[in-house]
């Protein structure tokens, strides 16, 4: 309000009025200024995006509005830990493509997926990867995932792809079997004999980690004798997959939280375990190491002899990288398909049932730990392994791809990708696919795999080559899983062994268990009642 005394006018003190004036003069100045220093890099921001997505070659393709503008869209479908189910939703609205980044296409092809996922080296991984990288003497240090680049993922790989082979991990089945025995043991006294409520579900994930322990260097962890994630490497194991999860959908975001130099706030090291890799592979090298046993073979030793083949690839920090890779990679995708083979068994008593009888035909003992050989010729338990990697693959995102020179001629005249747009499948969202699967594919259904009453050998044949085709769970091409070979042997042994020993309920029949669908399609739950064997 302006002052009603003149005598308030004469001196130099001002006056209310011109102090107010003074007030709105400088907010007008700095108002002015703010608006300029915030409105105009808004402006030239939203133009920046305005423009790129008027002109992105993947304009013409559907999905969500905010997704074509940013990849936060993209961030938040993983925060929800429902990634896989909305992106199938999204598919059941918009059809085989759906833009989910601006640069990025969900493509629900499976007649892409020899080109996508090739041989040739042609189609390289996105920048999605780079961040499941370590910062090693100050140098990003990428591993046989992590490493983009075809040239250098062939030199890591090349000296240790044999190691992963059938025969290979067959030669590491004695060790199996003693985890095998450990495990049934376990449970036995544990849960069996005092007839107690059995956390199945987490117990396959301790027995998970004490098997790519001993077969990667003949030591269990210890998660089985203690019962419990007892040094919290489990809970990190899960920390770090989110990371990758979440900073892959805007990669440079890695370089701010956990490349940077001054503070990085990445995903926490499993520590202990690489503690306890570096402590192996230095007793081996002495010559100390009281777990191995000449003849039973393991990883680490394996890994030694790559030494001496590719001494110009490999040596002792090399060394280190497999063997972690070996347990970040390999431990909790198989804990969560074996998780949610029996899950969906139980939930489905028919299927448990057929099972449990073709097994216990082929092996009438309990306690004994399967053959691989002879839990191949079950073909129910083929059926069953199928539809799990089918219905719930461990692996639950998109496998992104940077489209070559030449682009990407997408069929049916829907155009073409030009190169430099990244496109991928999810397993999960292929695996569903009703064209191929029928339109019972939402459904868990072990039989699908089966020879159908009438069908001949050679249509079988060529059914279970076209829908291989749409099994994604291990990836495809020359960056499929090096692990596959052993985590099947994983599964095909354990699986039947429990069921042969034990009888295994749902303490709750309606449990619902709890899952998020990230890069890892986690689950929790699956509490059981182990009881003997009944017939
Ligand atoms: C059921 C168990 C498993 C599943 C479902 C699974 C799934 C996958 C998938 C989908 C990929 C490809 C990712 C991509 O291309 O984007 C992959 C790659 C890989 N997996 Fe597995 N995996 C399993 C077990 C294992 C095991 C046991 C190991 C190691 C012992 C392992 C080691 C690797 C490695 C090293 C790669 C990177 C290969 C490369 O890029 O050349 N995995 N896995």
């Amino acid at each position: 309000m302006p002052s009603a005394s003149p005598a308030a006018n004469s001196g130099p003190v001002p006056t209310e009025a011109s102090a107010l004036d003074m007030t709105s003069v400088l907010a007008g100045v700095w108002g002015n200024k703010l608006a300029t220093l915030v409105l105009a890099p808004s402006i030239a921001v939203f133009l920046w995006f305005f423009v790129a997505y008027q002109t992105s070659p993947l304009k013409k393709y559907p999905g969500p509005f905010l997704a074509g503008w940013t990849n936060l869209w993209r961030v938040w479908q993983v925060i929800s830990g429902e990634y896989a189910p909305r992106m199938k939703k999204l598919h059941d609205k918009y059809g085989p493509i759906v833009r989910i980044g601006p640069n990025l296409l969900d493509l629900d092809m499976p007649e892409l997926y020899r080109i996508i996922y090739g041989t040739d080296g042609k189609w390289v991984k996105s920048d999605f990867y780079r961040n499941s990288s370590s910062v090693i003497d100050g140098k990003i240090t990428y591993h046989m995932f992590s490493e983009t680049d075809p040239t250098l993922h062939a030199q890591i790989k090349r000296p240790v792809v044999r190691h992963y082979s059938v025969p290979a991990v067959l030669a590491m089945e004695p060790l199996m079997d003693s985890v095998i025995t450990d495990f049934l043991d376990t449970l036995q006294k544990r849960y069996v004999e005092p007839n107690k409520t059995c956390e199945f579900g987490d117990w396959l994930s301790y027995y998970a980690w004490d098997f790519m322990g001993m077969v990667t260097f003949s030591t269990k962890f210890g998660y089985m004798e203690q019962g419990t994630d007892f040094d919290g490497t489990l809970a990190i194991a899960d920390k770090s997959i989110d990371y990758l999860a979440l900073c892959g959908q805007m990669p440079w975001t890695d370089f701010v939280l956990d490349k940077n130099p001054i503070y990085p706030i990445g995903p926490p090291n499993v520590g202990n375990v690489t503690r306890i890799a570096i402590q192996n592979l230095t007793a081996r090298l002495k010559g100390e190491d009281k777990n191995f046993t000449e003849g039973k073979p393991d990883f680490l030793q394996y890994f030694i002899e790559s030494k001496s083949t590719h001494p110009d690839l490999v040596n002792d920090g090399s060394v280190i990288g497999y063997l972690l890779l070996n347990l970040i990679a390999g431990a909790d995708t198989t804990a969560i398909t074996m998780r949610a083979l029996f899950y969906h068994l139980l939930k489905h008593p028919h299927t448990y049932t057929r099972l449990q009888a073709d097994v216990r035909a082929a092996f009438p003992s309990p306690f004994e730990p399967a053959s691989y050989a002879k839990a191949r010729a079950i073909p129910y338990l083929e059926a069953a392994v199928k539809e799990t990697l089918r219905y719930h693959p461990a692996v639950s995102m998109i496998m992104e791809r940077i489209v070559p020179e030449g682009g990407l001629t997408l069929p049916h005249g829907l155009g073409v990708v030009p190169a430099g747009q990244m496109v991928g499948m999810n397993p999960y969202i292929v695996g569903r696919n009703k064209s191929v699967f029928g339109d019972d594919a939402d459904e868990w259904n072990p039989a699908r795999w089966l020879q159908r009453a009438g069908e001949g050998e050679d249509e079988y044949k060529d059914r279970m080559q076209r829908w291989g085709q749409s099994l994604l769970a291990f990836g495809g091409g020359y960056r499929i899983c090096l692990g596959r070979n052993l985590s099947m042997m994983e599964v095909y042994k354990v699986v039947p062994t429990l069921l042969a020993t034990f009888d295994i309920e749902l303490e709750d029949p309606n449990e619902v268990w709890w899952t998020c669908s990230r890069w890892f399609y986690r689950t929790k739950g699956v509490v059981c009642r182990l009881k003997p064997r009944s017939g």
